[in-house]
């Protein structure tokens, strides 16, 4: 591997989403599961003299400063006492405030590629950690297999979901997570279940209501969507999608949807793109 080559940063989905608590700093208890999508943000990187960070493009609308690829590699320098500087560069590709995850998977992908580059070896386990200071999606990308998730987003086992294609669509609003956890009508006490509860079919996500009750046209893509299959909110959304076994039956939804609504054909995978790329082996 070296400078300036692309690497990919994966949108994920949660295939189901329940809130069981709060903890006491406000942020609440989840479970849920993940799954790697192969529609990506690409990020290049190259070396930049003078021992900053900084971005080729920043994104409209989101200072440089705030950029979760720029506050990733200040992290690692500043956990590292590196002082290597870098030029990044981001191809935007994932929809923003989508449920997606794509600053996160942008973030995890600064972190891994810059320990690679900048030759720190830190492992797994503590760009994880690292990773959850920029927020609690972030450790899942790092991780980089499909996983059911506890705590914040933090907790993560392995786990393998069927093979599918898969239909997203992005309602024209965004949401704000955090409104979304503020809401007075937010269930946050479901109870626990176990992953051979979810594989026989509980799936829901904890979100819907709040976020169907405050945007209206997120409700109407799940009625489009579900004409041709289950849908589901990803996260606290906008994404909706629908999983399918065959490829002709996606294709058909996204050709009839992508009429009407700004639609995404992708297959889901259990390991992440960016780790395929890097291989097995040390980070
Ligand atoms: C709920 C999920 C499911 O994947 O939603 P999406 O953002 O993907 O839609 C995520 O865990 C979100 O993770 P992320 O988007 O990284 O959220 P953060 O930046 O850490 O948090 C944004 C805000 O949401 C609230 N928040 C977030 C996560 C959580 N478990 N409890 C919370 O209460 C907090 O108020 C926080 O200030
Ligand atoms: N590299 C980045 N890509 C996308 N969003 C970013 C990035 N850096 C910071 N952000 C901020 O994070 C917010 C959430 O973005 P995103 O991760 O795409 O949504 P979600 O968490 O709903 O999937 C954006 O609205 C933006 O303000």
């Amino acid at each position: 591997m070296g400078w300036g080559e692309k690497w990919p940063a994966p949108a994920k989905l949660n295939l189901m989403l329940r809130i069981t608590g709060r903890r006491a700093d406000g942020y609440h208890l989840l479970q849920t599961v993940f799954r790697f999508i192969d529609l990506c943000d690409w990020i290049s990187f190259s070396p930049s003299v003078d021992g900053r960070v900084r971005l080729r493009n920043p994104i409209p609308g989101v200072p440089e400063s705030d950029d979760l690829t720029v506050r990733a590699a200040r992290l690692l320098k500043e956990y590292t006492g590196c002082a290597e500087g870098v030029w990044i560069e981001i191809e935007k590709n994932l929809p923003m405030g989508g449920g997606l995850g794509g600053g996160s998977s942008d973030a995890a992908t600064t972190l891994l590629v810059l320990n690679r580059l900048w030759g720190l070896g830190l492992s797994l386990e503590t760009l994880m950690e690292l990773g959850l200071r920029l927020g609690a999606d972030v450790p899942v990308f790092v991780f980089g297999r499909a996983a059911w998730a506890e705590g914040v987003g933090e907790k993560l086992v392995a786990v393998s979901v069927p093979d599918r294609w898969v239909v997203v669509v992005k309602p024209d609003c965004h949401v704000d997570t955090r409104q979304i956890f503020l809401a007075d009508g937010l269930t946050r006490n479901s109870k626990p279940i176990t992953m051979t509860d979810f594989l026989a079919g509980d799936a829901r996500n904890d979100c819907l209501s709040v976020v169907g009750d405050l945007y209206p046209t997120i409700t109407e893509a799940i009625e489009a969507l579900s004409q041709f299959g289950v849908a589901r909110l990803t996260g606290t959304g906008a994404c909706v999608f629908a999983e399918f076994d065959s490829e002709d039956l996606a294709r058909r939804a996204f050709i009839e949807l992508g009429e009407v609504w700004q639609v995404y054909l992708a297959k889901g995978v259990d390991r992440s793109p960016l780790h395929a790329k890097l291989g097995q082996g040390k980070f």
